[in-house]
């Protein structure tokens, strides 16, 4: 069978015999549902229809629905309210192939109880549902999700497992008020992802903070978060709120939390555990009703290693975790992303105007700035091609050549870096330091420079063309003397 593939069972618990209903137009699937569940002794009725699922739901009552999307006739989303309302809310978990956010985000609102993309894994099929018939055996049944509105702003895209998997995670904890921690290297659209979780939340009326610790001045962190009140400070003229509490209601982004300072991390515990925070010189706390969602790019765990990070705060962040691998980890997401820019440019023939050939010149690409990258290559090729179907030499060279590494090998700047590393791990072994900053000093200020030269000075302009934030260029052209 092609949608699902096996793997070891794992035979934790077997739950009480119940009734199964799949209702899928692939009889693979049913097949695979009645031979995978009847081995753990529940009985399974399939349909092919939506219609002919809810007849039988309404005759046979079963205790668990699993019911794909795309079907002949009424589809699976428009047909779940009546599947709840037939088996008087029996958990409904719905299949798809190739979901998209708002197909995932539909079907919690709509009250699934979970969420299966297919091809899937016979384990995580089995898990998922011995977890919802021992929930209905319990009478655990999660109540259905308020209906919310979905707005349609930047689409987050992606046919990979890694963001089928990230649309799941988006649409399952939404509703709730559990904080996130987003990790994936620059541009893999951390910041997305936080604001598709707030714009799908209950909270989606309040206000959303996007904030970059990194970005705000060293000295006034504490205040511009918190706020301060008159005379805290030499400068502080009246009392001021802080960003938390601008944000009440809402959510908060807490962007490249790796960079937080360890004085304001404690604060920041104090918010997560119980919404209290003091303002800078009031001694009293404050009440704020805040979700926070961190990002970064950094990994977290060395930095609790490192005494740089609380253990604890990583740990209450840390109760889901998106994590978006590197752009060149999921290829097949690249023609999807850059057709999908191409429509938002409303390029001619969007959806032909890239070939195999260039897609395949495109995959080969180590896309270090991601999607961010992705996006500025193919808006720069569109304005290039000028309505004409794209080739490689419309888009910019690639931000640090190819992947391929005999070509890299031949590459002047790799022969430049492999006989410096050479000369600087001899001088490490007698002087000591830190090999990888000394790197970092030897060749970021030039590239600095350049793109800034090249940019006109426009910071705003050269970050993005870094792919780094606007804070980290301040702190590292402030860290070179180059202000
Ligand atoms: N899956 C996606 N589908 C469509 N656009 C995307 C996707 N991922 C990222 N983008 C786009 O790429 C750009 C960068 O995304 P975003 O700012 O969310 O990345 P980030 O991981 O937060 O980066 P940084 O760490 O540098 O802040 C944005 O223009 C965003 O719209």
């Amino acid at each position: 069978m092609e949608s699902m593939t096996t793997s070891r069972l794992n035979d934790a618990e077997i739950s009480k015999p119940s009734l199964v209903l799949v209702v899928d137009d692939e009889p693979s699937i049913c097949w695979g549902f009645e031979r995978m569940l009847g081995e753990e002794g529940h009985r399974v009725i399939t349909a092919s229809t939506a219609e002919e699922g809810l007849r039988l739901a309404a005759t046979e009552r079963p205790a668990l629905v699993l019911l794909d999307v795309r079907l002949p006739g009424m589809d699976g989303i428009t047909a779940l309210p009546q599947f709840l309302e037939v088996t008087h809310s029996a958990p409904v978990v719905v299949m798809t192939a190739f979901g998209d956010l708002d197909t995932a985000v539909a079907a919690v609102q709509r009250g699934a109880s979970d969420y299966l993309t297919k091809p899937f894994r016979l384990d995580d099929a089995l898990k998922l549902c011995r977890q919802a018939i021992r929930a209905t055996a319990e009478n655990e049944r999660p109540s259905p999700a308020p209906v919310i509105r979905i707005h349609r702003g930047e689409t987050l895209i992606g046919q990979s497992a890694a963001m089928q998997q990230a649309f799941r995670q988006i649409a399952l904890v939404a509703n709730s008020d559990l904080s996130v921690l987003i990790t994936g290297e620059t541009g893999t659209g951390k910041e997305l992802v936080a604001a598709a979780i707030h714009r799908h939340s209950h909270r989606s009326n309040m206000p959303y903070l996007p904030i970059a610790p990194v970005s705000l001045s060293p000295d006034l962190i504490e205040s511009e978060l918190f706020g301060h009140v008159r005379g805290a400070f030499t400068g502080a003229a009246e009392n001021r709120p802080g960003l938390f509490e601008q944000a009440d209601g809402g959510t908060v982004l807490l962007d490249e939390i790796g960079d937080l300072p360890l004085s304001i991390q404690v604060k920041l515990l104090r918010i997560l555990e119980s919404g209290q925070y003091s303002r800078v010189g009031e001694v009293q706390f404050r009440q704020c009703n805040v979700r926070v969602l961190a990002a970064t790019n950094a990994d977290l765990r060395q930095a609790v290693q490192r005494g740089e990070f609380r253990e604890d705060l990583y740990y209450r962040l840390n109760g889901v975790h998106v994590h978006l691998p590197p752009l060149r980890e999921r290829l097949e997401d690249i023609a999807l992303i850059a057709e999908y820019v191409l429509q938002t440019l409303q390029y001619p023939n969007a959806e032909t105007a890239l070939d195999q050939e260039l897609l395949h010149e495109l995959q080969s690409r180590p896309w270090f700035g991601n999607v961010r990258e992705l996006r500025n290559a193919v808006e720069h090729a569109a304005v290039v091609a000028r309505g004409r179907s794209l080739s490689i030499t419309d888009f910019p060279s690639a931000q640090a050549g190819r992947l391929d590494s005999t070509a890299a090998q031949g590459n002047e700047l790799d022969r430049v870096i492999a006989d410096w590393s050479r000369g600087a791990l001899a001088k490490q072994a007698i002087e000591g330091g830190s090999l990888h900053e000394e790197l970092m000093k030897a060749i970021e200020p030039t590239l600095l420079r350049i793109v800034l030269q090249e940019t006109g000075g426009n910071r705003a302009k050269a970050a993005e063309i870094l792919g780094i934030h606007r804070g980290t260029l301040r702190d590292r052209l402030r860290g070179y003397g180059m202000e």
